[in-house]
């Protein structure tokens, strides 16, 4: 039986475990019988469940370090322009199809970068899954990022019952499908075409029913929308203050604004925040972004 047929692949360090530390490890789930492939361990996601205790395992000696990459989906994205290394990747990671390096930094409105195919399949386009759902993804024509996932559930776990929901920045609809289940209706908005017809495609394949898309500028949502909303999201994080005002235009009283932000000091929005119509704020920080600044989000409670 192949490493690909048996399922996930886990690197983990020399020693000794139990099935738990390997499902903290990233394990969907797993068995204890465990095969040796280049020096991960392979863990049999369909074989049949049985706990059996602990068990041993090694690391192969010499095993290969593979060049530092990003996952999306089926898709490698390395740091560095290196083929050899891509190709080492994909040969490591069988559920991988392409490799990508980044031609450009993410530019424009549309937030979207350009890509050269350094191995695998020539395309830019993947499936992501993400806590059960299934997004597809083109990261030459849409911006998308794994890293928001925890902030996803996050939100999706502060949801009351039948709430009306307001996507800003929908982009392909990560956020929008993962709060669809706890909403009423979920309005999702999005300047660039590709990411609308993406997100289209995702409501359809999700099977949610109650997402609906807009290819349409977020500044003048106001003018259409005959809604207040419960709750907004605002995931464009390089646009700081400038579509807060049209948030609070469309918040209800007691709503909550997510309103993601890049910042280089604490409280850096504060104070607009407060003017604009924010009664209780709370600021957190998603994940760094250089030495300097940071992605924060604030959870804006509106009077
Ligand atoms: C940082 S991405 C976030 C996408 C998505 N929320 C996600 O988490 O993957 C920002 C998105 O805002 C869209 N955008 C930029 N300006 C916009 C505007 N004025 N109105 C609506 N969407 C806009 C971009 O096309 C992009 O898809």
């Amino acid at each position: 039986m192949t490493a690909e047929q048996w399922g996930v692949r886990v690197p983990v360090k020399s020693g000794e475990g139990t099935r738990q530390a390997l499902l903290r490890e990233g394990a969907l789930d797993c068995t204890l019988k465990v095969l040796r492939d280049g020096g991960d361990l392979i863990f049999p996601v369909n074989a049949e469940r049985e706990d059996t205790g602990r068990f041993t395992f090694e690391e192969q000696p010499g095993r290969e370090e593979l060049p530092r990459h990003e996952l999306v989906g089926g898709i490698a994205i390395l740091q560095e322009n290196d083929p050899a290394g891509a190709a080492r990747i994909l040969s490591a990671r069988p559920s991988l199809h392409t490799v990508l390096f980044p031609t450009s930094e993410v530019t424009g409105e549309f937030r979207t970068r350009t890509y050269a195919v350094l191995a695998g399949n020539d395309t830019t386009r993947t499936e992501v899954v993400e806590h059960g759902h299934c997004f597809a993804v083109d990261l030459a024509g849409a911006y998308f990022s794994a890293r928001l996932s925890t902030e996803r559930q996050r939100i999706a776990e502060k949801m009351g019952r039948n709430e009306l929901v307001l996507d800003m920045f929908a982009g392909v609809g990560p956020f929008a499908i993962t709060l669809a289940p706890h909403a009423a209706l979920v309005v999702a908005a999005d300047l660039n075409p590709r990411a609308v017809a993406l997100l289209m495609e995702n409501i359809r394949n999700s099977r949610a029913t109650n997402v609906l898309p807009l290819l349409f500028d977020a500044r003048r949502l106001d003018a259409i929308l005959p809604w207040k909303f419960d709750r907004i999201i605002m995931n464009l994080p390089l646009a700081g203050t400038e579509f807060l005002p049209e948030a609070f235009r469309l918040i209800r009283p007691g709503g909550t604004i997510h309103f993601y932000s890049l910042v280089s000091c604490e409280k850096e929005h504060l104070d607009r925040i407060r003017e604009l119509g924010g009664a209780e704020v709370t600021e957190r920080v998603v994940r760094s972004y250089s030495a300097e600044k940071w992605h924060a989000v604030y959870d804006i409670a509106a009077r």
